[in-house]
Order: structure tokens, then sequence, then C-alpha cells
């Protein structure tokens, strides 16, 4: 039993099994329908005609006012049928779902709208399903289509839409229908970038009081957006856990699926010492806005047993290693890496990501390396990347370095060090956005009179 009270959890999901029937052959439904009733009458034992297919195992989970979860996950993995079960537009085979707060869904495309009525019949067939009374709708009306923006389609039957301007229509509802639990499937994915900008301020302002559940193949838009993340895996609940811890495990998971069997990843994690501490080298320079910090060591990550990364470093375009800067400076990047077996073509590569490990930039080496080195088993490599450190706005920030074998493209990733390198930025001009920029000057003049 959890240890939250009703009135914090935002929905709770207890060991929910689906079970779908497959029928190989349409007539086999009917038979279904009909011979077991049949066969019954006559003493005799019924079978069934369908297959049947477990799209989840038993999921528990809950998720507390406030938070924002995602839900990831390869295809056919049971995400849909979870939030449809979720939404109570799908019945689960067992276990059972509690909702406290009004939902709103923004399910797969096809589902909510009726195709024949214009978009104004559908803003006020689907708002009233969500609650809201005609006269709030009639005052919300114009606002719903200003957000949609798809002018005069609003007066033409759904059917003639695009997947975008569906989109665009069936968000603008759910924005306007004060729930307190949004549900946001891949849907978002078919609008242009505009409108998904939109939808993200929307969003961002929301999940400050609301609750989001938000479904995504892509981990860098669960990993900007969740605190935490439940990994779906063939109908099976691998974990909940916070959105980094589970984004990792599944891009780990992934990339083992990639090699198969034969090749047996060796998680890093598991070999980490615990409560190690990670000290920094000596600050070099006195007005210190960046400073690094070297965890190779305690990294977690993963390798193949083909090549391993060895050690990063970054310092001066000279080669001497520096754990402070300032942002802004020419730096030299490290990666020394061994490859314990042969390897045609190996390419380093690391990439910077915030708190929320969303990559701010990075590089590889396949590019500059051309044609592709070939190198024997125990040869030892360095890359170097030589560049200008960008300002960092405050916060903490980690380098992701890897070494694979292959291109950009198609490659075989055999090392992979998550946190290889900590940064710090503490700085009290750069605060705001991704990437800080160095203001030369800011200032503010009177440029006309006031009354
Ligand atoms: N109505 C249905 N009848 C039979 N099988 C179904 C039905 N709906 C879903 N499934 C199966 O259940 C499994 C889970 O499907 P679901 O759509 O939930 O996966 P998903 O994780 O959302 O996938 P995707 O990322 O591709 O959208 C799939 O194997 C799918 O084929």
């Amino acid at each position: 039993m959890s240890s939250e009270t009703s009135r914090d959890v935002a929905i709770r999901v207890t060991g929910v099994t689906k079970c779908f029937q497959i029928y190989e052959q349409p007539h086999l439904r009917l038979k279904q329908a009909v011979m077991p009733r049949v066969l019954r009458a006559a003493g005799l034992e019924p079978r069934n005609y369908f297959q049947e297919f477990w799209a989840l195992k038993g999921v528990d989970f809950e998720v507390r006012r406030g938070d924002t979860v995602g839900i990831i996950g390869r295809n056919g993995s049971g995400k849909s049928t979870l939030l449809q079960i979720i939404c109570g537009t799908l019945q689960a085979t067992s276990g059972s779902v509690e909702v406290n707060g009004r939902v709103a869904a923004l399910l797969e495309l096809g589902a909510g709208f009726n195709p024949e009525f214009s978009g104004r019949e559908n803003v006020y067939l689907s708002a009233s399903i969500l609650g809201l009374t005609r006269d709030q709708i009639d005052a919300r009306f114009d606002d719903i289509v200003a957000f949609a923006d798809i002018g005069d389609f609003v007066e033409r039957p759904v059917k003639t839409y695009s997947s975008g301007m569906y989109v665009r229509l069936a968000f603008a509802v759910i924005a306007h229908v004060d729930a307190d639990i949004l549900i946001i499937d891949e849907a978002l994915a078919v609008g242009d970038a505009i409108f998904v900008q939109k939808c993200m301020r929307f969003l961002r302002k929301f999940r400050e009081n609301g609750t989001l559940l938000f479904v995504s193949h892509d981990t860098g838009s669960v990993l900007n957006f969740c605190k935490s993340a439940v990994w779906l895996n063939r109908g099976d609940m691998v974990m909940h856990a916070s959105a980094e811890d589970a984004c990792n495990a599944y891009i780990e998971y992934c990339s083992q699926e990639v090699y198969g069997d034969a090749v047996k990843l060796k998680s890093r994690q598991a070999a980490r010492e615990e409560g190690a501490v990670i000290k920094p080298k000596a600050r070099v320079e006195a007005d210190t806005r960046l400073e690094m910090f070297d965890n190779v060591a305690n990294s977690a990550g993963w390798h193949s047993g083909s090549a391993a990364i060895d050690s990063v470093e970054l310092g001066n375009p000279e080669g001497e290693v520096l754990t402070s800067f300032a942002g802004g400076e020419e730096v030299l990047l490290r990666v020394r890496a061994t490859a314990h077996v042969a390897l045609s073509s190996p390419l380093i590569g690391f990439f910077v990501k915030d708190r929320l490990g969303q990559s701010l930039f990075g590089e590889h080496t396949y590019t500059y390396i051309q044609p592709p080195m070939e190198v024997e088993a125990g040869t030892r490599l360095e890359a170097s990347f030589r560049f200008t450190l960008p300002m960092l706005p405050n916060g903490d920030y980690s380098m992701t370095v890897s070494i694979a074998e292959g291109d950009p493209f198609a490659n075989t990733q055999h090392a992979w060090l998550h946190d290889a390198v900590l940064i710090k930025v503490a700085s009290p001009k750069l605060r705001y956005g991704l990437v800080g920029i160095p203001f030369e000057e800011v200032s503010m003049r009177r440029i006309g009179g006031g009354e």
C-alpha cells in the first residue's frame, strides 16, 4: 500500500492487464459469439476461436498530483493501450485504474472527433464531454479557434482536415477545458514546428499545477519534460524511475537489442563503488565560473567488451589539463580509448547535456577522419576536439562520451559513458535559456518624453 493518500494521487494504476482476442479470420469472430452457447446447450465443452494477446501484463504505478510522467517503450510495448485504459476508452482485462481529477487526452489521431461534423460542432461536442457547460464553451470558443489557428476550416467537416489541422483543433480543445490531468500521446508530433512550440509553452505552464502523462519514443523530450518515466516493454512495466534513470536504462536496453545476445553489455553502474567521492582537481583560474570534474571511473554506462573509454580530459589548446574555465575560450578535449578487438572505422564522440539530459552540443570524429581508420586489437586511440567552449547558464551539466564502430548513420556502440565529465556552472550574470550569451553591454535610455 502506498504511503500517499488518495488526495495526493492523480492516477493510480494497479495490476492492469489487457488481453486482446486475435481472430485469424473475420468469420471466427461470429463463430465465437455463437458457438460456445450452442455447444454448452448441447452439453459439450466450448472452445475458443481466437488467440490471446497480452498487451499489458500487470502494470502498477502511481502519478502524484502535479507530476509529469513520461511513458517510454518500443513500438507495440503497450503505451497507447495503457493510456486508453487510463482515459476510460478501453476496458482493462483485470486490475484497476483510479483517476482523481478531470482528464483531457490527446490520443492517437482519429480518436475523439466525429469526422462528419464541422470543427465548430466537434469543439462543442468534445468540450461538453470533457465537462464544460454550453455557456462556458460559448465563452471560450473564440480562444479555442484562435489557439487552433485553422481559419475557415473550423466551419468545415473534420474529415476534410489534414492531420496537422486535426491535431491543432484537438489540442486547442484540451487546452481550454480546465483539465487537472492531461494525457498526451505521440499525436503532437504531426503538428508543425510553430504549433508544437505553442503547445510546449502551454504544457510548460500547465505542469506548474497540473498533472501530465506524456508518451513518446523520443527520450530527449521525455528527459526535457518529465520528472519520472515509466518504461514498458512487451506489456511489462520494466521500471518507474526518475526520467534520467529510466531513459538511460531504456537506451541501454535498445542498444543491447541491436547487438543481440552475441555481445552482453556490462553495466558500469554495477561496478560503481558506492559513495565514491568525486574530488575536483585544483582550480587554475581565479575567476572561475565553469568547473569540470573527471568522472570517468564513476560514470554510469556500458561497454560491449570490444573497446573502452580510458580517460577524458579538457584543457587549453596547448594540451595543459584544466578543471576551471570561464566559458568563451578555446579548449582542447582529449578522449582516450582502447580497442580490445580489431575495429574498422572507429569513431569517438561526445555531447554535453544539461541536468535534464537535453543535448546542447557535441561532435564525433567520423567526418574528420577520412578514409576511416582500421585498428588492430590492443590499439590505444586518442581523439582530440578543439573548439570554443560556450557560455553555459548556471547549473549542472555532464558530458557523454562514446566509442563506436561504423558511420554516424549505422554504427555499433562499443562503450558509452553517460557522465564522463561533470560540469558545474556558477555565474552571477548568465541565468536564462539553454545557452548563455556573453553580453558585451546592456543599457537602457529614454528616447522620448512621457506624460
Ligand atoms: N485492438 C487490438 N487488437 C489486437 N491487438 C491489439 C489491439 N490494440 C493493440 N494491440 C496490440 O497490442 C500491442 C500494444 O499496442 P499499443 O498500441 O498499446 O503499443 P504502443 O506501445 O502504443 O506502440 P506504438 O509506439 O507503436 O504506438 C501491440 O502488439 C498491438 O498490436
